[in-house]
C-alpha cells in the first residue's frame, strides 16, 4: 500500500474536475473585502484557486485612480504566500475595455471543457448585469457566485429576477457540472469599500486593517492616494 499525498495538487486525470475561481475587480486598491471574501468561497466550495484579476479598463466606471501596474502590484502583495488565491494579470494584456466575456473565453480556452468555473461578483455588480457586454453568454461559461456586501441597497432588475428563476440553486455545493448556475454565498460581512478607502488616505486618514499590512507599505512607499495625487 502507498502513503497518500495530501499537498499533491489535482492535476485534471483525477476523477474530480478542477474548480477554479476568478474574482474580477478594479483593486483600486485591493480590501479586506475583496480578501476575506474570496478565502472564505475558497473553503466553503473546495476550489483549487482562486484567480484575482485587475481589469485594464473597467468598462462601467471612470478611469481608476492609481495605474494599472499599481493595481496589479497591490493585488499581487495582497495574496502573496497565500496559495490557492493567485494573480492573473490576463486583463492587463487586451488593450480594449476589459469585458468578462472575453475574459472567460480566454480561460476556457486554457482549461479542459469539464473544468468548473465559478465566476464571483459582489451583491451591486450582480445587480449591473445585464448592461454587461454579451451578458446573457456568460453563464456559458461559468457559475456565478454571488457575495453579498452589508453596505448595498439595490433591488435586481426585472431581467435578473428571470434569470434567478431559471438558474439559481440554493445550496453553493449543489452547482453541477462546468457552467450555468446561479448561487449565493454567505461570508462574513465587510461593509468596506475602495472608495471609502481612497476618500480616507485623500483626508490624511489611517486604512490600517482595512488593507494587508503588505498592500499599506506598497500604498505608503508609491504615495498613492494622498491629497497631493
Ligand atoms: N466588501 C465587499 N464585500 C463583498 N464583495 C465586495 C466587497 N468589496 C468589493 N466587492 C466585490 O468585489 C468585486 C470587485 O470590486 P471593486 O474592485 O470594484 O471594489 P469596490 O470596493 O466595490 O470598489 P469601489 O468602491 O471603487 O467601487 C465586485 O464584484 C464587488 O462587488
Ligand atoms: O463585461 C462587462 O461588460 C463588465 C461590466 C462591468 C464590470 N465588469 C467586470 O466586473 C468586475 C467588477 O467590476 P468593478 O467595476 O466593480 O471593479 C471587473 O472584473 C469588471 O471588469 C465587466
Amino acid at each position: 500500500m502507498t502513503d497518500l499525498d495530501l499537498t499533491a495538487p489535482h492535476t485534471g486525470s483525477e476523477s474530480r474536475p478542477q474548480r477554479i475561481g476568478v474574482l474580477g475587480g478594479t483593486f483600486d486598491p485591493v480590501h479586506i473585502g475583496h480578501l476575506r471574501g474570496a478565502l472564505e468561497v475558497v473553503e466553503a466550495l473546495a476550489l483549487d484557486e482562486l484567480r484575482l484579476m485587475p481589469n485594464a479598463r473597467p468598462p462601467h466606471r471612470g478611469t481608476p485612480q492609481v495605474s494599472a501596474q499599481d493595481r496589479l502590484a497591490m493585488v499581487e502583495c495582497a495574496v502573496a504566500g497565500l496559495p490557492p488565491l493567485v494573480v492573473d494579470a490576463r486583463e492587463l494584456q487586451r488593450d480594449k475595455p476589459s469585458w468578462t466575456i472575453d475574459t472567460l473565453e480566454s480561460l476556457r480556452a486554457e482549461m479542459p471543457a469539464e473544468t468548473q468555473v465559478f465566476l464571483l461578483l459582489g451583491w451591486d455588480a450582480f445587480c449591473g448585469l445585464p448592461t454587461w457586454h454579451r451578458w446573457e453568454e456568460l453563464l456559458q461559461h461559468c457559475h456565478i457566485l454571488v457575495l453579498q456586501r452589508p453596505d448595498a441597497d439595490s433591488e435586481p432588475p426585472d431581467a435578473l429576477r428571470n434569470l434567478l428563476a431559471a438558474r439559481s440553486v440554493s445550496d453553493p455545493l449543489a452547482l453541477k457540472g462546468p457552467s450555468g448556475q446561479i448561487a449565493f454565498v454567505w461570508q462574513t460581512p465587510l461593509a468596506v469599500s475602495a472608495t471609502q478607502i481612497r476618500q480616507l488616505l485623500a483626508s490624511g486618514k489611517s486604512v490600517r486593517f482595512l488593507v494587508p499590512d503588505a498592500v499599506l507599505a506598497y500604498i505608503d512607499a508609491h504615495g498613492l492616494y494622498r491629497a497631493s495625487n
